[in-house]
This record gives structure tokens, C-alpha cells and sequence, in this order.
């Protein structure tokens, strides 16, 4: 059996009176594509959050490569190579696009990657000719591409998406998607990706996984998740109804 780079057991989220993740277990290979999908305020952020220690959970565990990650600092899952984008970019905005990417370099890249590595992530998500830019003044859907490229620049073994096509075309995210399949096999790469264009990504992953009310509903092949009445009921039909 391939390696466990990720384990999650009966993870829970309490935030106040609100169960953001009830009982979450689930595990991830090494390579796998996995896609998180479900309806808005299920829980996927916050299960982003968990897995990369922004908000630890409350209860169950969470394992990388598998250490167990209770009590770690966040520079700890960088070091063993977790790395994410947010829903709102998370980048200087009055820096240029290759400083905010060197920043990462310097301060994330733990397998100490040389410099070279720099220019090669932002060419890698097509930002060279905008490497001058100021990372701020540019629309959201290149922002969140820089995002990809600091995250790239960390040297990541497991990658965490969170909705890097929202609000763009559908050629957009079909383009996104690819770029997405394009850098997990160039960098050797595990990544988990939320998104809400769930016709291109049932297409793109191998897997996915689907939240409702902070519960793991299904985890399966994307045949199989589009064919669970749970699914339909909780997420696809109205999906596909919009
Ligand atoms: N830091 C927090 N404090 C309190 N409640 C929170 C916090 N973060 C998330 N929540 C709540 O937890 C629930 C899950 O939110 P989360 O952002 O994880 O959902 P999501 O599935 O990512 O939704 P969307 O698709 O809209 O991004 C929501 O009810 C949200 O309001």
C-alpha cells in the first residue's frame, strides 16, 4: 500500500454551539487527487483549517506523513510539506508578484530549494511576464494563482486548494483544472481541492469527498459520489438545478 499522507481520525470542529466537523475520518495516499465538494457552510474551509493547523480541531486527530500533529506550530506543517491557498488570497498586496513568491521561498521552503525555484513556479502558473506587477492591483483570479505559485515555492508534498476558480468562466476553470493536473505531475504532488464547479472537477480528480453539516456524507470515485442520493439530495441536485 502506497504511503499515508494524510490521516484524519474522528476529527471534530466545535465552534461555540456550531459542530463545524463532526466525527471526520478519512485518509490520503500519496499522488491522490481528491476533490472536497458540498454545499456553502458544510465545512470544507474549516476542514482546510484543521489539516493545516490554522485552527487545530477540537477533537480526533490529524497525522501528516504520519506524525501526529497535535501541538505543532504552523511553520511545523510547512516543514513536512503541507501548503495552502485561501478562499480570500492571503499575499502582499503592495509587493510585486516575484517578492511575494521570494517571500515564500525564503520563509516556507523547508527542503531548501534554490532561488532558480523562484522564477521556475512563476512560470509554472503563468505569472513570468507579470513577475513585476504589484501582486495587489491585479484581478482575483491572478491573485489566487499567485497564491498557487507561494504555495509551489514552499516545495509542498501535499497541496490544499480552496476554490482557486471561484467566480471565473467555465473555459476559465477548465483551464484551472488542467494547470491543477499539469503541477501535480511536475511537482509530484498530492492535492486536495475545493471547489463548487463540481462538473470540472468531477472530471479532473479520482476521488471526492462530500460534506454536509460538518458530516463526511461520501468519499468515493467521482462515479460513484455522483451516483449517492445522499449526494443529490444534499448538493447535486441543486447544483444542477442553478
Ligand atoms: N472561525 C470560526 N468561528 C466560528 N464559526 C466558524 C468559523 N469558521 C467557520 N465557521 C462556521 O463553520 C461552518 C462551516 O464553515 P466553512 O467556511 O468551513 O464552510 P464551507 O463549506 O467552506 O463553505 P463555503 O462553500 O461557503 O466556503 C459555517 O457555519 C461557518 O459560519
Amino acid at each position: 500500500m502506497s504511503e499515508l499522507i494524510l490521516e484524519l481520525k474522528g476529527v471534530d470542529m466545535q465552534f461555540g454551539g456550531l459542530k463545524a466537523l463532526s466525527n471526520i475520518s478519512m485518509s490520503v495516499r500519496r499522488g491522490e487527487f481528491i476533490g472536497i465538494i458540498g454545499p456553502n457552510g458544510a465545512g470544507k474551509t474549516t476542514l482546510f483549517n484543521a489539516i493545516s493547523g490554522v485552527i487545530p480541531p477540537t477533537a480526533g486527530e490529524v497525522r501528516v506523513a504520519g506524525r501526529p500533529m497535535q501541538g505543532r506550530a504552523p511553520n511545523d506543517y510547512c516543514k513536512l510539506g503541507v501548503a495552502r491557498t485561501f478562499q480570500t488570497p492571503r499575499i502582499f498586496p503592495d509587493m510585486t508578484v516575484r517578492d511575494n513568491v521570494r517571500f515564500a521561498h525564503t520563509f516556507g521552503n523547508a527542503s531548501g530549494q534554490g532561488i532558480e525555484l523562484i522564477e521556475q513556479v512563476m512560470h509554472a502558473v503563468g505569472m513570468a511576464g507579470a513577475s513585476n506587477e504589484t501582486a495587489g492591483a491585479m484581478p482575483p483570479a491572478r491573485q489566487r494563482q499567485l497564491e498557487i505559485a507561494m504555495a509551489l515555492a514552499t516545495s509542498p508534498r501535499l497541496l490544499l486548494l480552496d476554490e482557486v476558480a471561484a467566480g471565473l468562466t467555465e473555459g476559465e476553470v477548465e483551464e484551472v483544472a488542467r494547470l491543477i493536473q499539469q503541477l501535480r505531475g511536475d511537482y509530484d504532488l498530492t492535492v486536495v481541492w475545493i471547489e463548487h464547479a463540481v462538473k470540472t472537477l468531477m472530471k479532473t480528480v479520482e476521488r471526492v469527498a462530500v460534506l454536509n453539516f460538518g458530516e463526511l456524507i461520501a468519499d468515493g470515485t467521482p462515479e460513484q459520489v455522483a451516483a449517492d442520493q445522499k449526494v443529490i439530495d444534499a448538493y447535486l441536485g441543486e447544483e444542477e438545478a442553478a
